[in-house]
């Protein structure tokens, strides 16, 4: 089997040379002149795989993508070719779930204001957004949860319209795929006049992706009122975001909120399982992810907005992210995505807990645990 993979997929060579002929190039770099012999394709978010890509490429049979978005993928043309294709669903959750998290602390911090007394939003309650409630959930704070998908399907809420979490929280996560049209198109769901519609101080965070906010309008409102707060992984025009919306972001990241080694690797073995159906074994997570343990920790004896930042900057330092991504401007939205690929979950910090509730919050945020 010929196959063109993006070179900055996870474990590539380890997977899926043994299944052919592997082929590996940056992934905005492949386009129709690579397409001509390849039977399997495994991209990443940053290579567009529509109709003139699948034109050239008469003996493609397999299309896979190690992300849970699918914004790339023009769906519609693989299923017209009869091309199969596969994604990776909640393989970076976890590290969303980290990134989230990080960055409430952050904001509450920098407000004077504790986690535990905000109300805060969740827009869009699938892997990522489930992440995050649940380590919100753990810290006691309150959540008010809208996916008009799921409430409509009858998963159980309680339920909250957008334009309820608009008026009623402190901060408001976004989670929802880029739908670009029909019912539930999410392109700008956030325009001009529902950003208008943020409380005073409000936090708005996006580690979705950029189209879902109008980004004109969002800097125009950040402008007219500088006390909103925006925590921003992601950007409209990727990778050249609005060099103005970035200035004004009180966290910015370059599309990094899902990075972690974990997660990447997650991502390439779900594709495995997909490209083999089965027919090859498939390792495991841990007989890839080589990488020491370090030794336990006590947990600190209070778990406060600042030690709990403490722990977390421990495994990732968020503000210094930012900080390197600023400097990194204009060219290096890429180069700095790069440097995060090694990025480890709160999984490899491993704890000793002062008791058994401190245990239940500590394993939700997703820490190891001494037994
Ligand atoms: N910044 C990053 O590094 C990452 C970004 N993403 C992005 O986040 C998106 C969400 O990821 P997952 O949670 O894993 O996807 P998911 O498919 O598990 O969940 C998405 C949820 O959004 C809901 N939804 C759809 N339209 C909605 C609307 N208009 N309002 C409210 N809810 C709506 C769906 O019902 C679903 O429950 C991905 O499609 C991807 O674009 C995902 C991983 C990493
Ligand atoms: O999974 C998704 O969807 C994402 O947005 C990924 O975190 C983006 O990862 P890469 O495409 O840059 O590997």
């Amino acid at each position: 089997m010929n196959l063109l993979a993006d070179e900055n997929m996870a474990a590539l060579t380890p997977l899926f040379a043994p299944l052919g002929r592997l082929r590996a190039l940056p992934g905005r770099d492949i386009s129709a002149t690579d397409m001509a012999d390849v039977e399997a394709l495994l991209v990443r978010s940053v290579t567009r795989v529509d109709a003139s890509l699948l034109a050239a490429a008469p003996k493609l049979r397999f299309v896979g993508t190690a992300t849970i978005g699918t914004d790339h993928l023009d769906l519609a043309a693989l299923s017209e070719r009869g091309i199969r294709w596969a994604n990776a669903p909640g393989c970076n959750a976890e590290a969303v779930g980290e990134w989230v998290l990080q960055a409430l602390l952050v904001l509450a911090l920098r407000s004077g204001r504790a986690l535990r007394d905000c109300t805060l939003g969740i827009v869009g309650v699938g892997n990522t957004g489930s992440a995050v409630l649940r380590r919100l959930k753990a810290l006691g704070v309150r959540v008010l949860c809208c996916d008009p998908l799921r409430q409509a399907a009858g998963d159980s809420g309680p339920w909250f319209s957008l334009d309820q979490l608009l008026a009623q929280c402190d901060g408001i996560t976004l989670h929802v795929p880029l739908v670009e049209g029909g019912a539930n198109a999410t392109r700008a769901l956030l325009d001009q006049q529902r950003l208008a519609q943020l409380g005073e101080g409000a936090w708005l965070l996006n580690a979705s992706r950029g189209e879902v906010i109008d980004n004109r309008a969002l800097v125009a409102e950040k402008r007219r009122r500088p006390d909103l707060k925006l925590a921003l992984d992601v950007w409209e025009q990727e990778p050249l975001p609005m060099p103005e919306l970035v200035e004004l972001a009180d966290i910015a990241t370059p599309h990094i909120a899902g990075y972690s080694l974990e997660g990447k690797i997650r991502g390439s073995l779900m594709l495995h399982c997909a490209l083999t159906r089965g027919q090859v074994r498939t390792p495991a997570l841990a007989e890839l992810l080589d990488a020491p343990a370090k030794p336990a920790e006590a947990a600190p004896t209070t778990l406060d907005d600042q030690s709990l930042l403490g722990l977390l900057q421990q495994v990732f330092d968020l503000e210094r992210e930012d900080e390197r991504f600023r400097a990194a401007l204009p060219g290096g939205f890429d180069a700095r995505r790069k440097a995060n690929l090694a990025r480890r979950e709160c999984s490899a910090l491993t704890l000793r807990p002062v008791d058994d509730t401190q245990r239940t919050v500590l394993s939700a945020l997703g820490f190891s645990l001494t037994e």
